[in-house]
């Protein structure tokens, strides 16, 4: 799993028993996927579809650094299948797991569109096959 984000625990992530809010964290894995799989499958309409059990394993108080981490499971037809571990930067403890979240890419018209592609790649190497 390749860790890419980090996120530092601010106040007003914090939820009344003073430590990180779940709804929080979830938005920024929500993001986080959405924004890897844009980039993966070169498609900016990639929604979220479904997500699987959600463990809350370590909780992170105000001043923590957490980073998200991104793994690909599946290149479906439409689909991607990411699998998503958030941890504390600094203790590595497991913050957060998700085993599954299907992302899907759409056409124009909102309807799910083939993505044709097959395995993770790297802007880098995008950029160098077009020079
Ligand atoms: C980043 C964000 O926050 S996005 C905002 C939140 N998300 C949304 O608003 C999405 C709302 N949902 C939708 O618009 C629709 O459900 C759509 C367009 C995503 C999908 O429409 P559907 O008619 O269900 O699509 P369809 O049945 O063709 O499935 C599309 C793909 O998802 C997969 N899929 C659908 N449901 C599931 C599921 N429950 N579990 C696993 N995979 C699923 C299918 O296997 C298919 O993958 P494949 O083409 O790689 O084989």
């Amino acid at each position: 799993m390749r860790f890419h984000t980090r996120k530092w625990i601010k106040p007003e992530d914090l939820n009344p028993n003073g430590t990180l809010f779940g709804g929080k964290l979830l938005a920024w894995i929500d993001e986080e996927c959405a924004l890897y799989s844009i980039i993966q499958l070169e498609n900016s309409k990639c929604v979220t579809k479904y997500m699987s059990e959600i463990n809350f394993q370590y909780s992170a108080k105000q001043g923590d650094i957490v980073e998200i981490g991104i793994e690909v499971l599946k290149f479906g037809t439409t689909s991607l299948t990411l699998k998503c571990e958030v941890r504390n930067k600094m203790t590595r403890s497991t913050i957060i797991t998700i085993d599954k979240v299907i992302m899907v890419t759409l056409d124009e018209a909102g309807k799910p569109t083939p993505h044709g592609k097959t395995k993770v790649e790297f802007v880098k190497d995008r950029l160098q096959d077009k020079a």
